[in-house]
């Protein structure tokens, strides 16, 4: 695997050796930084600066081992919009604050429901906003969405949030999900594409405000976790 990111690194002319065989690249490239070079270019949709693969198969392992630890400590649970419905998705939060969601409204806690502060944001997860954010504040929040066989998320805003210069990134992992973006008010024409395991998305810039939303996920398309379900994370500043 490593090779065959190497070739494309050299077949994209990121780095310039011009001789040799491609053996010989190979042997020499292995000596250059992994990181850097190895993580794939943004494709934008709407403003949006979609990464495909940007986390490989043994970092999506770690991300897991990681969330297993805060969902350890801050469990998941099933918001109730403030219609009295609840949410398809299970949700939790790493960081300063988390986004909960009862009869009152929807809104930032520095406490889970049980009453407890959330647990810090793992570094494995501060390390992809660091790389993709271009924003030099750290993010105050990491929601942890977790999407079993119909769980869905409608149509919406990311605007509980202070400051919409600050951008929202994206990550997921396990089964695919449909993700739909529309405009900057509700309705209009949306486009739709399939965030897959180790995928990154930075909602930033002018498109920060734009409606989005999961319609659906599809069961049994990924591995990396035992019973399935999908895992979106969203990091955010939030004050
Ligand atoms: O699950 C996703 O990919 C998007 C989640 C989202 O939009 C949110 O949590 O606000
Ligand atoms: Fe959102």
């Amino acid at each position: 695997m490593v090779r065959d990111r190497l070739r494309s690194v050299y077949k994209e002319g990121q780095i310039g050796l011009q001789e040799g065989s491609p053996e010989e690249d190979c042997e020499k490239m292995t000596e250059i930084p992994e990181d850097a070079t190895a993580r794939p270019a943004p494709q934008e949709i709407r403003g949006f600066l979609h990464y495909p693969g940007w986390l490989d198969v043994a970092e999506q392992q770690a991300l897991l081992a990681d969330l297993r630890e805060v969902v350890a400590r801050a469990p998941l649970f099933s918001p109730m919009t403030p219609y009295g419905k609840p949410m398809s998705v299970r949700m939790t939060s790493a960081g300063r604050f988390g986004w909960v969601s009862d009869r009152r409204g929807y809104r930032y806690s520095e406490t889970h429901p049980d009453g407890c502060p959330w647990p810090e944001i793992p570094s494995s997860i501060l390390a992809i906003w660091n790389a993709v954010s271009g924003t030099t504040r750290a993010p105050e929040c990491c929601l942890i969405n977790f999407y079993g066989e119909g769980a869905k998320m409608g149509m919406h805003q990311d605007r509980d949030e202070d400051d919409f210069d600050q951008p929202v990134v994206s990550i997921s992992l396990g089964d695919d999900g449909l993700f739909r973006i529309g405009n900057a008010t509700r309705g209009g024409k949306t486009e739709s594409l399939w965030l897959r395991s180790g995928d990154v998305m930075v909602m930033g810039g002018a498109a920060r405000l734009l409606y989005h939303g999961i319609d659906r996920i599809k069961p049994g398309t990924c591995p990396l976790m035992p019973k399935g379900g999908r895992i979106n994370l969203t990091l955010r500043v939030v004050t």
